[in-house]
């Protein structure tokens, strides 16, 4: 028996409305089909401005789709159409099954790196955050602080002043302290070195070994080269697989 994908998207669609411009319409997304198992990894490619990066926010339910499906199987094996869901679904699929990383880290003020890392596990976990749970969510994020060798030095202050590849460094480890159902990676590792480009490799291998469907945007080819297991080209909007 076939099992079935992690990740299931028919017919989608997506259109964006330019209010300032007299409510200009622009097709984004045009009848996009794909399909990701667990332990996948798929790269979205294509050349600029053809939707990939509105494509992983629609399958993270920050933009909602025009028509068409976006089925996730959780942990548990019960399916959810995510461009149906209500927004609190999609909430609690993005505390408990989905990691998204970007480029940029959207930072709480005054909430140290640390936290930033261990809130993901306790929100994860839905334990009150306080006690033993936090010890075991902060040693979860100080292990993959240090593996992400982001200074010891930085893990107790606010990351809004840290550098690029720092702030890009703590939000690899929010998206890979929780293990995820569904990772979504839009260039994780734009602003990073060699060195923790390695480390990223690393943990998205991992993460396809524990049975993870990944799907990302890699414009570092040798990045790309190492994790993805297929590419999927988007061009004009359209991402078909000969999918029914
Ligand atoms: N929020 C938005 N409102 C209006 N138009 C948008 C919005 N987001 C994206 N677009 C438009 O949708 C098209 C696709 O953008 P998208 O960022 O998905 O492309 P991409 O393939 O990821 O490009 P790149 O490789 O350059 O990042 C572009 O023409 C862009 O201007």
């Amino acid at each position: 028996m076939t099992r079935r994908p992690v990740l299931r998207v028919r017919r989608l669609s997506k259109t964006f409305t330019l209010h300032l411009r007299g409510g200009l319409q622009l097709p984004v997304l045009r009848d996009v089909s794909l399909d990701v198992h667990a332990g996948e990894c798929v790269a979205l490619v294509g050349p600029s401005g053809q939707g990939k990066s509105t494509l992983m926010k629609c399958l993270h339910g920050s933009y909602g789709a025009d028509s068409g499906e976006i089925v996730l199987r959780r942990a548990d094996g019960s399916e959810i159409d995510l461009a149906a869901a209500a927004p609190q679904q999609v909430l609690q699929l993005r505390r408990r099954e989905m990691a998204y990383v970007s480029q940029f880290l959207r930072v709480v003020p005054r909430v140290p790196a640390l936290d930033v890392v261990a809130e993901r596990v306790l929100d994860a976990s839905g334990a009150d955050g306080e006690g033993e749970a936090r010890e075991a969510a902060r040693d979860r994020a100080r292990a993959l602080l240090s593996r992400l060798n982001l200074p010891g030095g930085l893990w107790q202050l606010p990351p809004a002043t840290f550098s690029g590849g720092e702030q890009q460094r703590v939000n690899i480890a929010r998206g890979f302290v929780q293990p995820a159902t569904l990772l979504l990676l839009d260039e994780p590792t734009a602003s990073l070195d060699a060195a923790n480009r390695r480390v990223v490799i690393e943990l998205i291998a991992e993460a396809k070994a524990r049975g993870a469907a990944v799907v990302g945007i890699f414009h570092d080819e040798e990045v790309r080269d190492a994790v993805a297991t297929r590419c999927v080209s988007m061009v004009g909007g359209t991402a078909k697989e000969g999918l029914q």
